[in-house]
């Protein structure tokens, strides 16, 4: 087991920073539901980190946990160091942690510029009053956080659609726009929750690359939930597997792949 302060090269020769999160055994109940039942893991910089499971394992709640929409009962969450207090979800945002939805959420009726531009909204410093007061400063601002958003577009390849309104898109192209404004937010982790539902192999084939490069070429690091199997195997460094709230994997695809108890959760064997 690598050290947590380690970096290390992968056999692609991305590097592989150490530790930016760690979940310490985080539980989280609604009701008389468990959801989380006293899981542990961490995520590297650099790294392409899956977590997968059976419906209702309790992977979104996870995620959820992660960008703080949910409040676990027990447990902690430690980032860049330090352990996190509770915060709201805008907060953890502000603190470099981006996200995309297993529903798309995307104004419809906006163009997709609007859209992506909607992912600086974490960097925009003077509010509506700094704008009324200062309008030079306002000015300056929204030129650089365009070019930002100029950039990610060019960058996904959706310049051709960027004055269209997101409604009158195609399932995969929303995925990528909605890739596209959390990316804007220029995230330290960025958080995908089932960045391939629902489509075609060629949607998939064009996601798994985009996650790559984004991946590669801003060195983000990306937490991702997914239930293509074959898509988390190739995309990702490490996997956690959850299943019926608990972590019963965790390690390199291989391993995850060889692991008695995660063979068995797939098949369906009975539990205790
Ligand atoms: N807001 C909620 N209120 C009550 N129970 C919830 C809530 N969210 C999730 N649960 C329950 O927690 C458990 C885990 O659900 P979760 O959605 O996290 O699983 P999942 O692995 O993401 O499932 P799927 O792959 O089907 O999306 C399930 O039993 C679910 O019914």
């Amino acid at each position: 087991m690598k050290d947590q302060a380690d970096s290390y090269v992968t056999d692609d020769g991305r590097t592989i920073g150490p530790v930016v999160m760690e979940m310490k055994n985080i539980t989280l109940r609604f009701g008389g539901v468990e959801a989380i039942k006293d899981i542990s893991f961490d995520i590297r910089e650099g790294e392409i980190r899956a977590i997968i499971g059976p419906n209702g394992a309790g992977k979104s709640s996870m995620l959820n946990v992660i960008s703080g929409f949910y409040v676990p009962q027990e447990g902690e969450v430690w980032y860049k160091g330090a352990k996190r207090p509770p915060m709201k979800p805008f907060q953890v945002a502000q603190q470099g942690i981006a996200r995309t939805f297993q529903n798309i959420a995307l104004f419809e009726g906006m163009s997709v510029l609007d859209n992506v531009m909607t992912g600086r909204l974490t960097h925009m410093e003077s509010g509506l009053l700094g704008q009324s007061i200062w309008k030079g400063k306002a000015e300056a601002e929204e030129i650089a956080n365009r070019e930002v958003a100029e950039k990610i577009i060019d960058f996904l390849e959706i310049q051709a659609i960027r004055k269209t309104p997101v409604a009158r898109l195609p399932y995969g192209l929303k995925k990528r726009v909605e890739l596209a404004r959390a990316l804007a937010a220029e995230p330290t982790i960025l958080l995908l929750d089932e960045p391939m539902a629902g489509m075609n192999v060629e949607e998939k084939e064009d996601m798994s690359r985009f996650v790559l490069d984004v991946n590669d070429e801003f060195g983000t690091t990306i937490a991702l939930i997914e239930h293509d199997m074959g898509v988390v195997m190739d995309l990702s460094d490490r996997v956690v597997v959850m299943d019926y709230g608990r972590k019963i994997g965790d390690g390199t695809p291989d391993e995850v792949r060889n692991n008695q108890e995660v063979i068995d959760a797939y098949l369906g064997v009975a539990h205790d």
